[in-house]
């Protein structure tokens, strides 16, 4: 397996960090109630890059000393000689696709966690099966995967305009900024030089992405053993700020939940009411009973994260382009924006996945969860910052890996 780091650079990368958030956006002061300490990311570094760190990391790693002197690092504006429209290419493609199909880009968001978790952001969440070994977008936590037909059409631009050159995992994570910025999160700079891989990880996607019904243990352990702490964690799952959800993922939640004949106590009684009209009222579409196991069955959804004050103005309408959506709920209130208000749900019990409800568990993310309610530009510094981390995570860079020319197969 053709990949730069191995597992064990993962608690190096993590405990030594030395990327800094005053480097990039001001040092980063604790919330008035917090008594987290700030070490790893308030630290003057040298490094400028969390890549640059990932080299330093796994210089000293003996299983890559030989070959490590012609590993390439991740570099700013890696195509500005072989194809120095590409960044343009990808945010003006995403602009326009965004009118006509405005889930594409919290899919896409989704589709990069998705692809960075397992292995990192090699792009081998996008590889169809070959030969019948099965493949990371076919495991089960992968089947609601949208948006890999935009990253084809994207990809199919790019090689029209320079074969060969970039890579889907790079179309991947700058994609994904777009998408950020799209959804009215922040801009982050990103460098670009990553390289395709050669294998799907089938298991490693079944038993290592996080589930839904995860409680907070479980979650912040696949997250720390991917160098992410618990104010990365719960900055990161401020992605949930966009975007839909459908009831499959939540329904359990409503009424018999854990086997208790009850609904999820931890849920608000009015958003439960809210909830379980929702997605009992699309129960009734013959095509798409919630009950049936059918991935595909239950199409009412919500947004990630509803303006709390406005349950009474929900506007249920029909969205004909997302075809495994047969709801989207608008909800329209003041103060909705990218962060704050899904933490504010959370704060008051209307988080939709038990998952993002579980981050008010623990003392210290919950301490996170108050603070990014309450002040959105810490927030968007730190969704920033940690999606720099999450895009650099594990990557490959030449002479490892390959580039891909149609981002489902190996050449
Ligand atoms: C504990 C970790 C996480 C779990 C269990 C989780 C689970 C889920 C689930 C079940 C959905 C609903 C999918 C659907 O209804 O089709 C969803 C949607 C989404 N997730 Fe996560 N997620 C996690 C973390 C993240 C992270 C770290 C990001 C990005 C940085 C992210 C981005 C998104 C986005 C943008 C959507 C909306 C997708 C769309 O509208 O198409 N999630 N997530
Ligand atoms: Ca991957």
């Amino acid at each position: 397996i053709n990949k730069a780091s191995s597992s064990s650079s993962y608690s190096s990368y993590s405990s030594s960090s030395s990327y800094s958030s005053s480097s990039f956006t001001g040092s980063v002061d604790p919330p008035p109630s917090s008594t987290t300490t700030f070490t790893t990311k308030t630290t003057a570094s040298t490094s400028s890059s969390p890549s640059d760190l990932f080299f330093s990391v796994n210089k000293a790693d003996k299983k890559y000393t030989e070959a490590f002197d012609e590993i390439q690092p991740l570099q700013y504006d890696f195509y500005r000689d072989t194809c120095p429209n590409a960044e343009e290419i990808i945010r003006s493609s995403l602009h326009q696709i965004h009118q006509l199909r405005p889930d594409i880009s919290p899919a896409l968001l989704r589709l990069v966690f998705h692809d960075c978790f397992i292995e990192g952001c090699d792009a081998s969440v996008l590889l169809d099966d070959a030969g019948g070994s099965g493949s990371e977008k076919d495991s089960l936590p992968n089947q609601s995967l949208k948006g890999f037909d935009i990253i084809d059409l994207i990809k199919s631009q790019l090689e029209k305009e320079c074969p060969g050159t970039v890579s889907c995992a790079d179309i991947l994570v700058l994609a994904a900024r777009e998408s950020v910025v799209l959804a009215g999160g922040p801009f982050y700079p990103l460098h670009t030089g990553r390289r395709d891989s050669m294998v799907s990880y089938p298991e490693l996607a079944t038993y290592e992405l996080p589930s839904p019904q995860d409680d907070l243990s479980r979650t912040t352990s696949l997250f720390a053993s991917r160098g992410f702490d618990e104010r990365e964690t719960v900055s990161l799952l401020g992605a949930h700020s966009t975007g839909m959800i459908h009831c499959k993922f939540f329904h359990s939640r409503l009424n018999n939940f854990r086997g208790t004949g009850m609904p999820d106590l931890t849920l608000d009684n009015d958003f439960l009411n809210v909830l379980r009209s929702t997605c009992d009222n699309n129960q009734s579409s013959p095509s798409s009973p919630l009950s049936s196991p059918s991935p595909s069955a239950s199409t009412a959804s919500l947004p990630l994260s509803p303006s709390p004050s406005s349950f009474p103005g929900i506007n249920v309408s029909a969205v004909s382009t997302i075809p495994d959506t047969a709801m989207k709920m608008d909800y329209e209130g003041p103060g909705r924006g990218f962060g704050t208000l899904y933490y504010r749900s959370l704060l008051q019990g209307k988080g939709l996945l038990f998952v993002d409800q579980q981050l008010t568990s623990g003392e210290q993310t919950e301490t996170w969860v108050r603070a990014y309610a309450s002040d959105v530009n810490l927030f968007q510094r730190d969704f920033a910052l940690v999606m720099m981390k999450l895009s650099d995570f594990r990557v490959l860079t030449a002479p490892m890996g390959q580039v891909r020319l149609d981002c489902r197969k190996v050449v």
